[in-house]
């Protein structure tokens, strides 16, 4: 049997001298789409750090695809979108992405599948200093595409995008899954949660739950997401 896509055990990072994660356990098996939800500055962004290898761990160990986060094994396996779009805005769209595909050592035709993938095949020659942000977001997200990961992370995707380019990367999302990639999405949209296989709902460095969406609704008795998280977090909020 394949191992889970991440596998994590007693994870504890410290920041600025302080417990930023505390004694993390959960695992996410390949194939699925987790979201990764929680207040600003409760640490989800030094949880993917974590899992894409570039966060030193104070104890605990992180396992992806079955080897080390941030082994070299995994330099192709793991992508990760970052919340600002690390392109070159000097550089034409194509030329970003026949740049990243000569690193990455991949075949030119990968480029238009992906241009294609994120709706922006039509913006091929375009400077990407001259894009709007979200289009710039999802030329970051092409790049990342191209060596086809197996698992895939994204620090809020759709921030800046309507609806109809949202839905399109949820069905993106959906397809990649559907094909085997494991997707971590981190997101502050309670509509996207939905769509997401399963949840990680963190609060303050611990993990508050980690659910599949129907079983939240069932566990609250709230009729959606919004709710079910706030009932979540103000009873401890009460207590606090
Ligand atoms: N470089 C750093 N040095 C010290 N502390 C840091 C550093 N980066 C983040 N922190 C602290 O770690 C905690 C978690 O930050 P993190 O960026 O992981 O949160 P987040 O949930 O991703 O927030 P947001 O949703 O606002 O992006 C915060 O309290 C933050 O102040």
């Amino acid at each position: 049997m394949l191992s889970p896509a991440i596998h994590v055990t007693g994870l504890r990072v410290q920041r600025g001298g302080r417990a930023v994660l505390d004694g993390f356990d959960f695992s996410i098996e390949r194939g699925t789409i987790c979201g990764l939800l929680g207040s600003s500055g409760c640490g989800k962004t030094t949880l993917i750090r974590s899992i894409v290898g570039v966060q030193r761990l104070a104890a605990g160990s992180v396992t992806v695809l079955g080897e080390p986060a941030g082994s070299p094994g995994l330099r192709s396996r793991v992508a990760y979108v970052t919340q600002a779009p690390s392109v070159y805005s000097d550089l034409s769209v194509a030329a970003n992405l026949r740049y990243f595909a000569a690193v990455l050592g991949v075949p030119a035709w990968r480029e238009d599948d992906a241009l294609e993938a994120v709706g922006l095949a039509d913006r091929r020659r375009d400077v990407v200093g001259t894009l709007s942000g979200g289009q710039r977001g999802r030329v970051s997200l092409a790049c990342a595409l191209l060596s086809e990961p197996e698992l895939l992370v994204l620090d809020e995707p759709t921030v800046g995008l309507d609806p109809v380019l949202r839905r399109d990367l949820w069905n993106l999302f959906h397809d990649l899954a559907a094909a085997g990639t494991t997707l971590l999405v981190s997101s502050h949209v309670m509509d996207e949660a939905e769509r997401c296989d399963r949840l990680l709902l963190m609060r303050d460095g611990g993990l508050l739950a980690d659910d599949t969406p129907s079983n939240l609704l069932a566990r609250t008795r709230a009729r959606d997401l919004e709710t079910a998280f706030l009932r979540m977090i103000e009873p401890l909020a009460v207590a606090a």
